[in-house]
C-alpha cells in the first residue's frame, strides 16, 4: 500500500497548566481526499491544524507523536522541515477573511505578493499580473482585472474569502486546511464557498481537511469524518458509515442534535 499523503500519529500537544489540548490524535489522509474534523468548541480541531502547519503558539508544547507529510516527519524536522511546505504544499484558509487581508493593500497586490514569494525568482510585472488574473479566475471572481484593484472593504465577505482561497492556491498546495472557512458568511455564500473549495480540490486532486463544528456541512462535503472531543478522537469513519452506524454515544448525540430531515443527513440516517 502506498503511504498516505498525511499521517498524524499519536499527536499530543499541551498548554501549560491545562489538560492536554491534544491527547493522542491519529488519522491518515490520502491524496485528493476530504476529511472533516468535527467536534465541540475546544475539542482540539484548530490545534490539530496548527500542529500540522508548525504554527502552534509559543505557549504550546508538543508532548509526543508524529506528523508525516509524504513520509517526512514534520515534528522531528521542526521549522526547517515545515517552512518550505507552508503556503506551498500545505496551505490554509481561516475564518474571518476580511480581517486576514491587509485593509490598505489592493487584493490583486496581496495575491501578487504571495505569487512573487512562491516564484522564487523575479517575475516581470506582466507575468505576475497574469498569474493573479488566473488565480482570481480560478476562484470564480468575475471581472478579475477590476476586482484586483479593489481594497478588501470594497468586497463582500464571500469575495474576500475567495481572495484568501486564491492566496492559498498560489503555491499549488497538495493539502488545503480550511478552518471554519465560512463562519460569518450568510448561508447562501457559505454553500458557494464550500462548493468552490470542493470543486478546486476535485480539479486539482488536492487533499482537504475541513474543520467545522457543523456536522451537516461535514456530511455534505467530506469523504470521511473524524469526531473530536476533549483532545481525543471519539470516532472516525467514511461519511455514510458514520451516519448509518455511529459507534460512539457522543457521535450519536451529535447526529441527533443536527437538524435536517431534508438534508443529506436525513438521507444518510434513513
Ligand atoms: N493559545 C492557547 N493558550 C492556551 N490554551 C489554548 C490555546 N489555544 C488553544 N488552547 C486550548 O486547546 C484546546 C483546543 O483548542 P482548539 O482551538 O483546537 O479547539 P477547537 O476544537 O478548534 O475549538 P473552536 O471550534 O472553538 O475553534 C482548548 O482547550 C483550548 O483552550
Amino acid at each position: 500500500m502506498t503511504a498516505p499523503l498525511l499521517r498524524v500519529d499519536g499527536l499530543k500537544v499541551g498548554f501549560k497548566g491545562a489538560a492536554p489540548a491534544l491527547d493522542g490524535i491519529s488519522f491518515d489522509l490520502g491524496a485528493g481526499e476530504t476529511l472533516a474534523l468535527v467536534g465541540e468548541s475546544g475539542s482540539g480541531k484548530s490545534v490539530t491544524a496548527l500542529s500540522i502547519l508548525g504554527l502552534l503558539p509559543p505557549a504550546a508544547t508538543i508532548l509526543g507523536g508524529r506528523v508525516l507529510f509524504d513520509d517526512v516527519d514534520l515534528l522531528a524536522g521542526g521549522e526547517a522541515a515545515v517552512a518550505p511546505l507552508r503556503g506551498r504544499a500545505i496551505s490554509m484558509v481561516f475564518q474571518n477573511p476580511r480581517r486576514a487581508l491587509d485593509p490598505l493593500r489592493r487584493v490583486g497586490d496581496a495575491i501578487g505578493d504571495v505569487v512573487g514569494v512562491h516564484a522564487g525568482r523575479r517575475l516581470t510585472r506582466a507575468a505576475r499580473a497574469a498569474r493573479v488574473q488566473d488565480l482570481l479566475t480560478a476562484v470564480g471572481i468575475p471581472d478579475p482585472l477590476r476586482r484586483a484593484r479593489a481594497f478588501p472593504h470594497e468586497l463582500s465577505g464571500g469575495m474576500c474569502q475567495r481572495v484568501m482561497i486564491a492566496i492559498a492556491l498560489a503555491g499549488n498546495p497538495r493539502l488545503l486546511i480550511a478552518d471554519e472557512p465560512t463562519t460569518g458568511l450568510d448561508v447562501t455564500t457559505q454553500a458557494v464557498i464550500l462548493d468552490l473549495i470542493g470543486d478546486l480540490a476535485d480539479a486539482r486532486g488536492m487533499a482537504t481537511i475541513l474543520i467545522t463544528h457543523d456536522l451537516a456541512v461535514a456530511a455534505e462535503r467530506a469523504h470521511r469524518i473524524l469526531v473530536m472531543r476533549r483532545g481525543r478522537v471519539v470516532e472516525q469513519a467514511p461519511t455514510a458509515q458514520l451516519f448509518q452506524a455511529p459507534a460512539d454515544p457522543y457521535t450519536k448525540a451529535l447526529i441527533r442534535a443536527t437538524p435536517g430531515p431534508d438534508s443529506r443527513i436525513g438521507d444518510l440516517v434513513r
